[in-house]
């Protein structure tokens, strides 16, 4: 495997340029878009320019580690690889190569729904991956994905709850955005994400939560939630995690940024869960603005298919390795030996505490 060198990217912003230059535009238009005017995919960057670390000196940082546990697993950082579907969109080893990166990373994959590498291929990768479900108008279907998940080893499930219908991302269907020919897209009736999510149960409810609940004995996350109610009925409901997101921009466009409604999520969970954040996350920085406010870790999206599609596990591998770096450094700044030292008196979001 060849390493990826600092004259290719820097740093994770630095990827998406790189992504650019490979790909087709109509792919990188469905990778980088978001919903409707994309307010909210621009808001989810702004959340994180306005949040402020404040740190604390004269504390002894000569131990300081990025290591810490997600649901209780042992991570080399507070960062899980987000659940991105058809990988092999833009590298011939899709989601496989992006699990061989994050197991040599030491962090944990969420395997999308729509993921096209089988789950047993990307078990063998070795590292502690999650499985990431949509409810499906089949219910067949929904179950099968569980069993399979479990058979293979997956260690969580995440079902993804702001994913009722797909809206028009203009970006994409502006440059005409099929799924390649060649690609052999799962539960797909054509070659478009609209297609796809026709599929998708729009009747999900809590009702259907208990359902899913009653196939696993796995622990359960919910993926999107923004409401610190709804935070507190999943609570109620038994879930393990939340993971506080607007699916980086791509689902509701005017939604606020996840780092926006953070704090208030994590009072409604009062520690009955553990709560993981994502959309717009590229700076070790914002990982440590998300920790702050409550976070245990956050899920990273765009940045890495971007590397994917630039230098397949390398490139994941580079990505993974420089927020590592990233947040390393930050902790040391910021007069923290650990991602469990950072805490409240580490942020300000507006002008003062
Ligand atoms: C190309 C692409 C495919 C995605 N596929 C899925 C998916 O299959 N399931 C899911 O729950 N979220 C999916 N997401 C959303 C991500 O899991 C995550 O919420 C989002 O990318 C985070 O924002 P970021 O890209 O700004 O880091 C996808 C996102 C992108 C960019
Ligand atoms: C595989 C895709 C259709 C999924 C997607 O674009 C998304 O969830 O944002």
């Amino acid at each position: 495997m060849a390493e990826v060198r600092d004259a290719e990217f820097l740093n994770l912003h630095d990827v998406e340029a790189c992504a650019r230059d490979v790909l087709d535009p109509a792919t990188f238009a469905f990778l980088a878009g978001g919903a409707g005017d994309e307010v909210t995919l621009r808001r989810n960057r702004a959340a994180f320019e306005r949040c402020r670390l404040v740190p604390r000196v004269l504390v002894d940082v000569g131990a300081a580690t990025t290591a810490t546990t997600v649901l209780g697993r042992p991570a080399a950082m507070p960062v899980v690889v987000a659940p991105m579907g058809i990988q092999r969109a833009v590298h011939p080893e899709g989601e496989c190569a992006t699990a061989r990166a994050a197991a040599a990373g030491g962090t944990t994959l969420c395997l999308s729904n729509i993921s096209t590498c089988a789950p047993a291929d990307v078990a063998a990768a070795g590292g502690p991956w999650w499985q990431q479900l949509y409810s499906w108008r089949d219910h067949g279907l929904t179950r099968g994905v569980v069993e399979q998940a479990e058979a293979c080893g997956a260690e969580a499930i995440v079902l993804t709850v702001d994913s009722g219908v797909v809206p028009r991302r203009e970006r994409a269907l502006r440059a005409g955005f099929a799924f390649p020919d060649t690609l052999e897209v799962p539960v797909c009736g054509g070659r478009t994400p609209a297609d796809l999510h026709v599929q998708v149960d729009v009747t999900l409810s809590w009702s259907t939560f208990e359902r899913i609940a009653g196939l696993t004995r796995l622990p359960l996350v919910l993926k999107g939630i923004l409401s610190p109610a709804d935070a507190a009925l999943a609570c109620e409901h038994g879930v393990a995690g939340i993971v506080v997101s607007n699916h980086g921009g791509r689902q509701l466009d005017g939604t606020p940024a996840p780092l926006e409604v953070l704090a208030a999520v994590v009072e409604a969970v009062a520690g009955r869960a553990e709560v993981l954040l994502d959309s717009g996350v590229r700076r070790g920085t914002d990982v440590l603005a998300a920790l702050a406010l409550g976070a245990r870790a956050v899920m990273v999206g765009r940045p890495v298919i971007y590397a994917l599609a630039a230098a397949g596990e390398a490139g994941v591998a580079r990505v993974l390795e420089l927020l590592r770096a990233e947040i390393e450094q930050g902790l040391t700044l910021l007069g923290c030996t650990s991602p469990d030292d950072v805490g409240q008196e580490h942020v300000l979001i507006g002008a003062t505490w």
